[in-house]
């Protein structure tokens, strides 16, 4: 006769066996699909890495020289032809002192070109030579449907400065920096570490929200809006790339983000495939991108030069007006850096992009390859104009260039303007070594600047610096601008830079300076801009009225499709979670392994409840790293304005919350089983619930923390203190109603963990009976009879008797435990709870995330 029962109060006396309480048809399942799970993913990842099927690791070096080199003969022989087959670019600009005067540069890079094409040729593997001649045919194609034509902007930046608020008070790390770049200029930016480059290349960007902005942007002659972000892009220094995606999957991923929405996949592979071949990575494009995983985990895959060419290949696939780039060279041997710095000199003289870069000690032939230069030292403009005018402006100033003794100008210059260190003359020549020297210099190039412009005003917004001019050149003027209206100045990117929400957008009594196109006519007039009339060859980026490229939905897919191959190639994401959560399941499982159905098993149904909810709120914590990885990568898509947050959001949680359920069941239902909770389908299916939304809302609150706070430390603090109100108030430990101060148990209303408490508690316990058919074991009548001391010697004998002996009628109603606990509410209404909860929770990520883009920029 079974002597421990459940009794359900439908089913008679239906019992079991004590042994039988674990649910073999339940864990037995869950276990084996979690390990056959995981093992998929594990499979497909290290399929993804091997060398054997994918990888062709000893070639590819090879090969990527190879195809670099054929790439920047490529690039060499396309500019020149560019240039002879156009007088207006090659030979009158050339006259006039313009950008265009760089045939015999083209010429050099070739020279040095052929040289090393050869000689890696020779030494490539045949598939190699095959895959890059490939690559170089296909390069060679004159431009095709794929072709983007690119909208040419102006720009002219007036008294930027940028301060920051510390400590010990304001710090100017920018001031007054004036210049211009136009379509078609290369424009080199230069300085000595801690200049102010970054900075102010994230300013001419508007990728800069933090610190106080001053100044003026004006593209095409009005103040730039944040649409001009959308005919930008930036190569930052450190790339952001998911390290488990391929070359060809993140080129992929680009593309259909900022690629026009009309185009077809055929068109978006081209337009790839050109791009791969003209930074010499198509050999590489199913090699994984690599790096350190959130985890921790290193994955082998391009190289830094390799990454360095991708991150330049993203940056010019949609063929953006203005490139920004952060050091395109540091991290490339110096034959893949002229390879680079070859292609962008081709494209901006074909297509009238303009390229900004900030770059330290460039080797010759890229040095010469820049049109323009500006100068920054300790924040200060030092000289923005002609490469060629760098020394002669200096020379007036009494610091002679010795090109025997000082080498290429760039490095002289940097060595001119630091300050700091010692500089023997007999090496340096003159040189600025103080702060005065510099500040000296600093305002006789402005006062230069300023006249050679007609400028007279010390302020950007004053009324004298609105005056413009149509003339060209270095020291002759370049157009200016004119003070904003009245209440758009002072600081903030949006206020001082470009016209925020609108305002000088739509013309704000700004000028359209000379024949400069406004950014509002610009807008208006569509893909082509201003009065460039449409191709036929080419097609443009868009509608620039729209801040997007696609619409939202095929953003949310393309996002989708990222953050489930990022989640799913990660080991230490779906396999290691799966896993670690079958196996703290299998643990405690073991632990409490068949509890059988009798009375004394309330308390370790209790405890089991309650230690299972309590490792809800725990396990998340092993996915932090991965939290604050994916801030990184979305903080700076945002800073390009690449997508809607809305669309990331959703796609990420589409794309986790799966993975989340899964594992969350997998926990739950291998304990439920191997312990032997409450049976019955409806019971299981309860428990299965309430688990799964405790786990999300946990790893939902981790996701916020991680994007709430500034750094990995501050997320965890956050963390453990939600945690904590969640174990110490889920009721389990105290009950409230015996708790002296009372104020502090309103707590437990913010305790995700009580209302799941209260639901499990009562999914196992209402309307259930505990066997006590077998009465109480002697240890536990001891431990009762011990609580009343004064009970004569013949009481106790007769409760013994009484409470130890058998009887199959003895039941207890477990509604007792209920009622302890003061619990009652009805399941839905606290599934109902819980899911509040849960949204509540998404709405404040979502909320915080919003606010992360607008601080922080990179
Ligand atoms: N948030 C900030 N608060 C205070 N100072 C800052 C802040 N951000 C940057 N700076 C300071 O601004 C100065 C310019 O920094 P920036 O990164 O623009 O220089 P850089 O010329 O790009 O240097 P590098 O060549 O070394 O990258 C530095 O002295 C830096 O310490």
């Amino acid at each position: 006769m079974p002597d421990r029962v459940l009794i359900q109060p439908t089913a008679g006396t239906a019992g079991l066996t004590p042994g039988s309480t674990t649910v073999i048809a339940l864990w037995v399942p869950v276990v084996v699909f979690a390990h056959l799970f995981a093992g998929f993913w594990l499979l497909k990842t290290w399929l993804l890495n091997s060398p054997s099927l994918f990888g062709r690791k000893g070639a590819r070096s090879m090969r990527s020289k190879s195809g670099v080199s054929q790439r920047l003969a490529s690039s060499v022989s396309a500019a020149k032809s560019s240039l002879r087959s156009q007088p207006a670019l090659g030979g009158a600009a050339a006259a006039e002192g313009s950008p265009r005067r760089a045939t015999p540069v083209i010429d050099a890079v070739a020279t040095v070109a052929e040289g090393p094409e050869t000689e890696t040729e020779t030494e490539a593997e045949p598939e190699a030579v095959f895959e890059a001649l490939e690559s170089v045919e296909a390069s060679r194609s004159p431009p095709a449907a794929h072709s983007l034509s690119v909208a040419p902007l102006a720009l002219e930046w007036q008294g930027i400065g940028c301060s920051y608020s510390t400590p010990t008070g304001p710090r100017q790390v920018l001031a007054d920096v004036w210049g211009s770049a136009q379509p078609g200029e290369m424009q080199a930016l230069l300085g000595p570490s801690g200049a102010g480059k970054s900075t102010f290349m994230d300013i001419l960007a508007l990728r800069k929200s933090v610190g106080n902005l001053t100044g003026r942007l004006l593209v095409n002659g009005v103040r730039a809006t944040r649409r001009f972000v959308r005919k930008t892009s930036y190569v930052p220094q450190e790339d952001n790339f998911v390290p488990t995606m391929t070359t060809w999957e993140v080129m992929s991923f680009y593309a259909d983000i900022i690629l026009p929405a009309e185009w077809s996949k055929q068109r978006r592979r081209v337009r790839i495939r050109e791009v791969l071949s003209e930074m010499g990575l198509a050999h590489a494009h199913r090699t994984i991108i690599g790096g350190t995983l959130p985890g921790g985990l290193m994955m082998r895959g391009l190289s830094g030069g390799e990454r360095k060419r991708l991150a330049i290949a993203v940056g010019i696939l949609a063929a953006p007006s203005v490139l920004f780039l952060d050091e395109p060279t540091s991290g490339l041997d110096s034959f893949a850096a002229l390879t680079v710095m070859g292609y962008m000199k081709r494209m901006v003289l074909e297509q009238s992009q303009v390229v900004v870069a900030s770059i330290h000690q460039p080797r010759s032939a890229i040095w010469q390859m820049f049109d323009t230069a500006t100068l920054l030292a300790s924040g200060r403009l030092m000289y923005t104009g002609p490469r060629e005018g760098l020394t002669p402006w200096f020379s007036s100033l009494g610091y002679a260039y010795d090109p025997n003794l000082h080498g290429v100008s760039s490095d002289w210059a940097l060595d001119l303007v630091a300050i700091g260190f010692a500089k023997p003359e007999r090496f340096y020549g003159a040189t600025m070594t103080t702060r005065d020297q510099l500040m000296a210099a600093a305002s006789a190039f402005k006062a230069h600047y300023l006249a050679s412009h007609g400028l007279d005003g010390d302020e950007p917004n004053s009324p004298a610096a609105g005056r413009s001019h149509g003339g060209r050149g270095p020291f002759a003027s370049s157009g200016g601008g004119a003070p904003p209206p009245a209440g758009q100045g002072g600081s903030g990117i949006a206020r001082a830079l470009c016209c925020g929400a609108g305002g000088a957008a739509r013309g704000g009594g700004l000028p359209v300076v000379g024949s400069h196109t406004s950014l509002s006519s610009l807008e208006a007039a569509g893909p082509f801009g201003g009065s460039r009339p449409p191709s036929a060859a080419g097609v443009g980026l868009g509608d620039v009225a729209s801040k997007f490229a696609t619409s939202a939905p095929r953003q949310c897919r393309t996002l989708l499709g990222r953050e489930l191959l990022s989640i799913t190639r990660n080991p230490f994401d779906v396999a290691g979670r799966t896993l670690t959560f079958v196996w703290v399941g299998i643990i405690m499982g073991a632990l409490y392994y068949g509890t059988p159905f009798t009375a004394t098993s309330a308390r370790n149904r209790l405890n089991l409840i309650y230690m299972l909810l309590s490792f809800y709120c725990l396990m998340p914590y092993i996915s932090m790293g991965l939290y604050t990885a994916d801030k990184k990568f979305y903080l700076s898509d945002a800073s390009s304005q690449l997508y809607r947050p809305g669309a990331y959001y959703v796609a990420k949680i589409a794309a986790i919350t799966p993975f989340q359920i899964i594992c969350a069941c997998v926990f739950g239902l291998t304990v439920y089983g191997m312990a032997g909770l409450r049976h019955g389908a409806e019971a299981t299916a309860r428990m299965g619930l309430i688990c799964t939304l405790m786990y999300l809302i946990a790893a939902q609150v981790l996701h916020a923390c991680a994007i709430v706070a500034p750094n990995q430390d501050v997320a965890f603090m956050l963390s453990i203190l939600w945690t904590t109100i969640q174990l110490l108030l889920s009721g389990f430990f105290v009950n409230f109603h015996e708790v002296l101060l009372n104020w502090i148990t309103g707590g437990r209303y913010l305790s995700a963990t009580y209302f799941a408490f209260e639901a499990l508690l009562v999914n196992e316990f209402r309307g259930a009976f505990l066997s006590c058919a077998n009465g109480l074991s002697a240890t536990e009548v001891n431990f009762l009879l011990g609580a009343f001391p004064n009970t004569p010697e013949t009481q106790k004998n007769q409760m013994r008797t009484f409470m130890t002996r058998d009887d199959p009628n003895c039941v207890l109603d477990t509604k007792a435990v209920i009622e302890y606990f003061r619990f009652g509410r009805g399941f839905g209404a606290s599934v109902a709870i819980l899911g509040g909860y849960l949204a509540a929770c998404h709405a404040l990520t979502f909320g915080a995330m919003l606010l992360a883009a607008r601080r922080e920029r990179r």
